[in-house]
């Protein structure tokens, strides 16, 4: 038996301690991480924070400077391990005298169990180019193919570097759509992108990583939740003396409209009105993914400041 079908329940891979370093860089320090079956999984991070050393782990391109990593309950450079996985990287090379058709097959050809290529090609909008060149293909078609192809195998997981960096907005909703399908039939993803609204509209579960480590893991509600912050934004000629009340911890201003991010709303109103400053048109609302990203991508980032100092002195 050499396909490698991991008991139910049981995790598709997992990181467990992983540091990673390049020379002086400590990539990856200390990461734990188990991707269970049937989710979307988005990977969310500011340049350099990990997320494609992350993917190349577990791909088996790279191995770790310490910890484990397994794939399928294998180390990820067995290529049993490798035939139920399926992944797309940053930057992908693709023969340019192979037409798309030929690519497809060539990629299938070194997989046991490949998908039935009639509906990748229909979802993945490639039917009115399997008969060009790829050499022949604009960048966005060229991105479309390198994704559709992460699924040839039939795989069980697929890691998705940046699938949707270059598309226009309408190849943007095609690509979600046919990875929306996918996950359908039983694939696991993990996709990484800088696109928040990319990963509100696909992942389930969201890990976000920063300089190395894994910020938060939780569900999409769960990681807004966990930066804590919620919105309140009035009309006030007063925006700094308020934001200096307990709880604020940022605040915008377009003029005399101020939008404040409070721990407690209810704390921050009873604070403003005690304050007797002049303030209108009170509106409260919870903090998007993206106010979560900067506050917890942010706050590790001042984390990392005083190590810097160490280093310099
Ligand atoms: N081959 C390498 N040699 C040296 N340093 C590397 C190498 N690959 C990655 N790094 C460093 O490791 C850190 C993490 O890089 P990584 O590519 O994993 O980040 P990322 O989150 O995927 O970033 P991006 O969003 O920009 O793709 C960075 O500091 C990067 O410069």
């Amino acid at each position: 038996m050499t396909t490698s079908t991991p008991r139910a329940g049981t995790p598709l891979a997992r990181l467990d301690g992983v540091s990673r370093r390049f020379g002086d860089t400590l990539a990856l320090d200390d990461v734990t991480l188990e991707i269970a079956p049937g989710c979307i999984l988005g990977l969310l991070g500011p340049n350099g924070a990990g997320k494609s050393t992350i993917l190349s782990l577990l791909d088996g391109r790279r191995r770790p400077t310490s910890g484990r990593v397994e794939l399928f309950g294998r180390s990820p450079s067995d290529p049993v391990a490798r035939q139920r996985l399926g992944c797309t990287p940053q930057e992908t090379g693709l023969p340019d005298t192979l037409r798309v058709s030929e690519v497809i097959d060539f990629v299938g050809a070194h997989f046991e169990q490949t998908t039935e290529t009639t509906s990748l090609v229909e979802e993945f909008g490639l039917a009115p180019i399997l008969k060009k060149q790829t050499g022949a293909l604009s960048g966005g078609q060229r991105r479309r193919l390198a994704v559709a192809l992460a699924f040839v195998g039939n795989p069980r997981l697929v890691l998705l570097d940046e699938p949707t960096t270059g598309l226009d907005v309408e190849a943007r909703h095609t690509l979600w759509d046919a990875l929306r399908r996918q996950h359908d039939r039983g694939a696991t993803i993990v996709v990484t992108s800088h696109y928040l609204e990319e990963i509100e509209a696909l992942a389930e579960r969201v890990v976000v990583v920063g300089a190395g480590r894994v910020l938060a893991d939780g569900t999409l509600a769960e990681i807004i939740g966990r930066a804590g912050l919620q919105r309140v934004s009035i009309t006030t000629s007063e925006a700094q003396r308020i934001a200096r009340l307990p709880g604020v911890v940022r605040h915008e201003r377009d003029g005399d409209d101020v939008t404040f991010w409070v721990r407690d709303s209810d704390v921050f109103v009873r604070e403003l009105i005690r304050s007797d400053l002049p303030f209108r048109g009170i509106a409260v609302r919870g903090a998007t993914l993206e106010e979560a990203f900067v506050t917890l991508t942010g706050a590790a980032e001042a984390a990392t400041r005083p190590s810097t100092g160490r280093t310099a002195a």
